[in-house]
């Protein structure tokens, strides 16, 4: 199953560097916090890496210098971090030899399609003026990540291994309704069989897991340590090779417990098996929050996907979302993907030089430090595209979140499934395809999902970022700044929201007075609904019984004798 991991010598697998964890307790918690640098020599250390003078003189070398010559593996580089992540390293790293990045074929495109049209991508603008060859330095490396072997051929096993310096793994499922089996496939056995294929690395200094904050969230306090993992990994690779899909989809809820998806259950999972590897290879672990898009590299705003709040952002934008279950009061832990990028650099430079005793576990998150709520969001999103809407909005913008079931249930009928209904039925008439409900059944299922992340709050310990933070030079603080106490949430909003509309819409900013006039239609339109509609209450409901219309006389008097009141007072006075 792991083809890589029959290729160790058992000799090699004993070789331990501490007393501490070992691979047989992998499930044991460990407090592995902050602690003194070391240039305690690895597995890998032995194993053909740079002496220690040149080690030494790395630890006092900046980031990019750290980087000049060396040759990164990346996983998930097409992917929406993975993408920053290239940029970011070829751009504030001139100096980094190549970028093997493993990219599967995918949608009829092979994998040489596909990396050329990521290079194109408006993101490498920066990069590619200041380097119009920038695409030399990226290979690209066949690879499905579910096969066994990585389906990489042995040429290319034979090239990585010998050249590697540098693992960033971030490819995964972040689909929150992945099947287990499959979720399972590429979180957890892809992460082992990469980690094997680590271990072959002649030249490896670091290896660095990008997992989620969520991955324990089922506890409210989450330290930057591994916990114990709900099962072990290997015991349910084994029972899930004999399930069949169904009996998989039965026990997946009773599997998962208290964790709200196979998502954050696998990427769990997934780093149990990187702790059970920590004893050869140095390991650092990532644990972003909600990524969410660009703070300001390499341009603010980035974002080209509908994941987490992004969708969310878009389809209040566009009118359609009018509620949604999350809590006023409760901390949006996003986290912008540049922060997470360069967090993640960092962390591969300190891994690598300063080579910490154990993994060392990075919550990249925003909440302890400079929290902002989920009602400040929804108040300054909805500020935003009232002055910049998305073109073709179905209504005005005017979302409103609320924790309570019942008036979200209430709103959904009214706001959402009335409106979807009426539409539909317009559509029909005019000879076209209704499509509204279907849409708003998809936006439902969607935010469904994501309510358990909106409704309730955690507190993470960021210890290990802020620890970090204070180790590097005044020169990398700036080019790879994730001091998140320097973020201005409401400018951060309005680029992000600007961003989903330029960059995961590709709408122009100059249609900006279009789509304003737009709204001003829209607006038309449910003044002269309402109208109609109380015209047709009064006519169905009230003009037609005398209980009914004594009881509207009797309010229309009471108004008329407190407006009366109230003008003859403020006479009085003046
Ligand atoms: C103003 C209010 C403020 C308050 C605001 C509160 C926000 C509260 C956020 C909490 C956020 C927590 C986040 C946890 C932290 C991580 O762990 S981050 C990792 C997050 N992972 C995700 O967000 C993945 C979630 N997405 C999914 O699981 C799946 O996409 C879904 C939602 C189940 C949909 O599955 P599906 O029906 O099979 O649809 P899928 O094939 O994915 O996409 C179909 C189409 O819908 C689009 N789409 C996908 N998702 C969406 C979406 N959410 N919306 C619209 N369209 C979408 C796709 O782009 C695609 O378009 P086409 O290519 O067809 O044109
Ligand atoms: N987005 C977020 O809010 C958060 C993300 N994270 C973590 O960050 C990492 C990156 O997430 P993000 O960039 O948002 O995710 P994306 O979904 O944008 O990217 C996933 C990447 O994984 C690759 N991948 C998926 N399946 C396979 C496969 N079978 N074989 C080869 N490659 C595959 C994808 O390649 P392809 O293009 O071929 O599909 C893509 O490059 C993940 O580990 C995630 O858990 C953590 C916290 C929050």
């Amino acid at each position: 199953m792991f083809p890589f991991e029959k290729q160790l010598t058992p000799g090699r697998l004993q070789i331990g560097r501490r007393g501490g964890l070992s691979s047989e307790d992998p499930g044991q918690t460990c407090k592995l916090g902050l602690r003194i640098p070391t240039h305690d020599h690895g597995v890998f250390g032995r194993l053909g890496q740079g002496r220690q003078s040149d080690r030494q003189t790395d630890s006092m070398a900046s980031i990019a210098d750290y980087y000049e010559g060396k040759n990164v593996l990346i996983t998930g580089a097409t992917g929406f971090m993975g993408k920053v992540l290239v940029e970011k390293l070829l751009r504030s790293c001139p100096g980094v030899r190549a970028l093997y990045i493993l990219v599967r074929p995918k949608a009829g495109q092979t994998m040489q399609e596909r990396v050329s049209n990521m290079m194109k991508c408006k993101l490498f603008d920066r990069v590619r003026e200041d380097d119009p060859d920038f695409h030399k330095k990226i290979v690209a490396i066949s690879s499905e990540l579910m096969q066994p072997g990585l389906a990489i051929s042995p040429e290319d096993v034979e090239k990585l291994c010998s050249c590697i310096n540098i693992v960033f793994h971030c490819a995964a499922t972040i689909r929150f309704d992945e099947p287990l089996k499959h979720a399972v496939q590429l979180n957890v056995m892809a992460t082992q069989q990469l980690l094997s294929l680590a271990q072959r690395m002649q030249q490896l200094e670091a290896f660095i897991h990008v997992s989620t904050a969520y991955a324990n969230c089922n506890r409210h306090h989450i330290d930057e340590v591994i916990y114990p993992p709900p099962v072990q990994p290997k015991k349910l690779i084994d029972s899930l090779e004999w399930m069949d899909d169904s009996i998989v989809r039965d026990i997946t809820p009773r599997l998962i417990g208290d964790r709200p998806n196979t998502y954050t259950y696998t990427k769990a999972l997934a780093e149990c098996v990187v702790q059970q590897e920590s004893s050869r290879l140095n390991i650092g672990i990532i644990r972003p929050s909600i990524v969410g898009a660009s703070w300001q590299e390499p341009f603010p705003g980035w974002i080209d996907n509908f994941n987490g709040p992004s969708g969310v952002f878009i389809a209040a934008g566009k009118g359609i979302l009018r509620t949604m279950r999350a809590n006023n009061d409760a901390v949006a832990d996003l986290i912008p993907v540049d922060t997470v990028v360069n967090l993640t650099l960092a962390v591969g430079w300190y891994t690598a030089v300063h080579r910490p005793k154990s993994a060392m576990v990075y919550n990249c998150t925003t909440g302890g430090i400079n929290p902002f709520h989920w009602g400040e969001i929804e108040h300054h999103v909805m500020s935003t595209f009232k002055r910049n809407p998305l073109e073709q909005a179905f209504r005005r913008p005017n979302a409103n979140i609320t924790s309570n079931y019942l008036i979200n249930q209430y709103w959904i009928l009214v706001s959402h499934k009335f409106p979807a209904l009426l539409y539909d039925l317009y559509l029909r008439l005019s000879g076209q395809k209704p499509q509204m409900m279907r849409i708003f059944n998809r936006l439902h299922k969607a935010i469904g999902l994501l309510e358990y992340f909106s409704n309730q709050d955690w507190e993470w310990n960021s210890e290990n970022m802020s620890m970090l933070l204070s180790q590097l030079t005044p020169e990398d603080k700036k080019t790879f700044n994730f001091d998140v106490r320097q973020l201005n949430w409401p400018e951060y909003i309005e680029n992000y929201c600007i961003g989903t509309k330029k960059y995961v819409l590709n709408e122009d900013m100059s249609d900006i007075p279009a789509a304003r006039q737009h709204l001003r239609k829209l607006r038309n339109i449910r003044y002269t609904f309402n109208t109609l509609l109380l015209v047709f209450v009064w006519r169905v409901f009230i003009a037609r019984s005398q209980m009914a219309r004594n009881i509207w006389s009797f309010v229309v008097n009471l108004c008329f004798k407190f407006l009366s009141y109230f003008r003859a007072s403020s006479t009085l006075t003046a």
